[in-house]
């Protein structure tokens, strides 16, 4: 087994940077119903979770460009911006108020973020996803107080894969780059974390665009929080 030291020469971590949407929370079930939503309204065909899963990653108006060009039988590129706002506002009608309904952590989440808080390593978290919708989820999922700071989405001029957020959690840590490890289930968060020059650990579970995430050559796969953890304690003996 891969030991959480491995990637850092015999230490530890100094800060843990998780993903959102696919690592930590099963987020797709309300996604889907607020992406249903928003195409039954418009006089669409439902699309359904298996569509959604692929589409999650790069924000909430990226979904629902997606979401809309499947429907209507078009590339995302070739709809208009006007469109897309316009059904962004009926997602997000939904999806504010329901956006934590059916959102469960992955099985090995709890126990893999109090074994990384035992050991003492800061955690903060990155996501794609608006930051409006943030709260209510790491609420409803029990994840409230793990985070020392988060970041959503629209929160910086730019979003993965854009190093900007990492870096910028990174500085208020108060630590070294090469410091700090990245966890996420997607292209975006491999990419955003090659960009910043951190090692990135990818989980096999996630969404990656229907795609094994093996094809963007994350450091180290992992199916559950717990494979990285398990050994924590021993490490730090
Ligand atoms: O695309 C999203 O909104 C979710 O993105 P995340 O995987 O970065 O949390
Ligand atoms: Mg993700």
């Amino acid at each position: 087994m891969t030991q959480l030291t491995d990637l850092f020469e015999g230490q530890l971590p100094k800060l843990v940077l998780f993903d959102l949407d696919g690592t930590l929370v099963d987020s797709v079930p309300d996604l889907a119903a607020a992406v249903d939503y928003m195409l039954t309204e418009g006089g669409y065909e439902a699309a359904g979770p298996d569509h959604v899963r692929r589409w999650v990653g790069n924000g909430a108006s990226m979904l629902v460009r997606r979401a809309l060009a499947w429907a209507k039988r078009q590339s995302p590129e070739d709809l208009s911006d006007a469109l897309v706002e316009l059904n962004l506002e009926k997602f997000q009608l939904f999806y504010r108020d329901h956006s934590a309904d059916q959102t469960e952590l992955f099985v090995g989440i709890r126990e893999g973020l109090d074994a990384l808080k035992a050991a003492g390593i800061p955690l903060m978290m990155v996501t794609n996803k608006p930051e409006q919708f943030v709260p209510a989820i790491l609420k409803g999922t029990g994840l409230e107080g793990y985070f020392g700071a988060w970041l959503g989405g629209n929160s910086l001029p730019e979003k993965k894969p854009h190093p900007m957020p990492l870096l910028h959690l990174v500085e208020k840590a108060g630590v070294e780059v090469a410091d700090t490890l990245m966890i996420g289930d997607s292209r975006s968060d491999i990419e955003a974390a090659r960009a910043a020059g951190m090692p990135v650990v990818a989980v096999s579970y996630g969404y990656n665009h229907g795609r094994p995430v093996s094809e963007e050559s994350p450091d180290l796969i992992i199916d559950s929080l717990t494979e990285l953890t398990g050994t924590i304690a021993a490490e730090v003996a």
